[in-house]
């Protein structure tokens, strides 16, 4: 693998290409290029050459890539094929409906349990998951050295949580709490805010409609 450290665009654009790559059909093609990507995705032939060149040297040119070693380098190059265990911690509307998702295996994500304050949600399974008191989160990540923390609280309680989560051996921190989080340095923070996302999505759609 060429390089391990790509932009957060290329990042981005990767599991794209990956899911792109996984559905083929029934009679896949052995080889594909970079450029029949690009039109597939309807995507700029350039950028996605230069993507998979980032994550792969088995490109050759006027045959492309072998499409099941790319498809190998890239669930390799994200992770994909090793899934780290993670505990999500809020296991109310947001937090149920990640527990019960099945698909985040696929992606190298394995929730382990969901942990609650509510005596009411506390000895519930949700998607074949365990929902926990708090009271045992520190024990749980000290027996299975788990390192993602999923936060789906109230904003007015992320921070606290977080804090635990790290006192716990939390390395890396998938925020749905529309709350920044401080951090000290070395703890990865990633945030899902979905105002963001709606925000690009209306700003797009007003762009689009001033030009007509
Ligand atoms: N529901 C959505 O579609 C949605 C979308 C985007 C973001 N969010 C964000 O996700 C978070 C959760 O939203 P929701 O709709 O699932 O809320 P919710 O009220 O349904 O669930 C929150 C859960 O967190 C638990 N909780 C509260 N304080 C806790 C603490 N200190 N420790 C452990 N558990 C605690 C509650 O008991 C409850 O089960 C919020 O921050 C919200 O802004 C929700």
């Amino acid at each position: 693998m060429p390089s391990q450290c790509v932009s957060k665009q290329t990042l981005q654009r990767l599991p794209t290409y990956l899911d792109y790559l996984k559905r083929q059909g029934t009679d896949p093609p052995k080889n594909i290029s970079a450029t029949a990507i690009a039109d597939a995705l309807n995507m700029n032939h350039v950028v996605v050459r230069k993507d998979l060149a980032s994550i792969s040297t088995s490109g050759r040119p006027k045959v492309g890539y072998d499409r099941v070693n790319l498809i190998r380098e890239l669930e390799e190059f994200l992770g994909y094929d090793n899934a780290d265990d993670a505990i999500l911690v809020g296991a109310g509307k947001l937090g149920r409906a990640l527990l019960s998702y099945d698909g985040f295996l696929q992606y190298g994500l394995n929730i382990l349990a969901g942990f609650d304050t509510d005596p009411k949600a506390v000895n519930l399974e949700v998607g074949g998951k365990p929902i926990l008191p708090m009271e045992k989160l520190e024990d749980l990540c000290e027996r299975t050295r788990v390192r993602i923390g999923i936060i789906t609280v109230p904003g007015d309680y992320a921070q606290a949580v977080c804090n635990l989560l790290i006192k716990s051996g939390i390395l890396a921190v998938w925020n749905f709490a529309n709350v920044h989080l401080d951090v000290p340095e070395g703890i990865l923070v990633q945030n899902e805010n979905m105002a963001v996302s709606l925000a690009l999505l209306s700003n797009h759609l007003k762009e689009r409609f001033s030009t007509k």
